[in-house]
């Protein structure tokens, strides 16, 4: 019998993950390893992995550990890396609390996007400073089968393309990445939402993630609809001077965006670890050969 890991399960709003704690980085996750464990038949099944690593054992995160201890590093389920993950960050911050490295209240994280401070509720919702969206200049269109949109360029550390359309059943089966252009705008892919209204300041999505597909639930995205809907809605925060709170309803649950005037983003939502377990190295390293 071989080397026994230890992981979690988790979701926040129904955006999943296999939770890997090696604090010493002493794992080798490579692509074919993390597709491996995200696989929803053949393996755990996820939309990525959270690899929980102290920040002094991680090359990317070193720089990061005086300020925060652990590092998210976060896997997208085909293996990719991407710079930063809303739900995820609001998982691991759960799993730092049920494994008792943090009490609730406020700690920091160290992710790729920069370290996120985060807040730990008594009534079970996390909030996470998500830092500033960046709005790449330059029109973008996405299209789906006929019908193809204007959509916002917004960058959450992550790329997305926001697209407000008249009905969710417009973007179809979402089973491939819509096109988009230019492709020059998102040269390492992108996460494309496409956002209904149901009210005021009161959107719904569905996504379409960057190295995981169509999702029930996407943080960075829901930030990114949020800064899309409030210009559109003509209540920028850094023009108003108020700060514009949406409620941003995803096929999972739901997520409240508040952008303030200096640009901060806070996110809150659930996060629930569903289970734990161990599986074999020998295991791992044969599914990801
Ligand atoms: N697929 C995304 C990363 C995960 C983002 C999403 N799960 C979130 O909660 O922000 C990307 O490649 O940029």
């Amino acid at each position: 019998m071989s080397t026994r890991i230890a992981f979690l399960k988790g979701h926040g709003t129904e955006n999943d993950f296999v939770i890997v704690p090696d604090p010493e980085n002493a794992l080798d996750l490579t692509p074919a390893a993390v597709a491996a464990l995200c696989d929803r038949r053949a393996g755990i099944g996820g939309d990525g992995v959270l690899h929980v690593v102290r920040s002094a054992a991680h090359p990317e995160a070193a720089g990061m550990a005086s300020r925060a201890e652990w590092f998210m590093d976060y896997r997208n389920g085909d293996g990719s890396v991407a710079e930063m993950c809303g739900n995820g960050v609001r998982v691991f911050a759960r799993y730092l609390q049920h494994a008792g490295h943090v009490d609730g209240g406020d700690l920091a994280i160290a992710t790729r996007a920069g370290v996120k401070t985060v807040h730990i509720a008594k009534d079970g919702d996390v909030t996470v400073g998500m830092g500033s969206a960046r709005l790449p200049e330059g029109a973008v269109t996405v299209s789906v089968g006929e019908r193809s949109w204007p959509a916002r360029n917004v960058n959450m550390g992550n790329p997305h393309a926001v697209a407000f359309v008249d009905d969710l059943a417009h973007a179809g089966d979402l089973l491939a990445q819509p096109p988009f252009s230019p492709a020059a705008a998102y040269p390492d892919g992108v996460n494309i939402e496409f956002v209904v209204d149901r009210g005021p300041r009161h959107v719904a999505l569905r996504v379409h993630e960057r190295g995981a597909g169509e999702t029930r639930s996407c943080g960075t995205g829901a930030c990114a609809v949020a800064v899309a809907a409030a210009r559109r809605d003509g209540t920028d925060p850094a023009v108003t001077g108020a700060p514009a709170t949406y409620t941003v309803d995803v096929p999972g649950g739901r997520l409240v965006i508040t952008e303030r005037p200096d640009g901060e983003i806070e996110m809150t939502g659930p996060a629930v670890i569903v289970a734990e377990g161990e599986f074999e190295a020998d295991w791992l390293e044969n599914a990801a050969r």
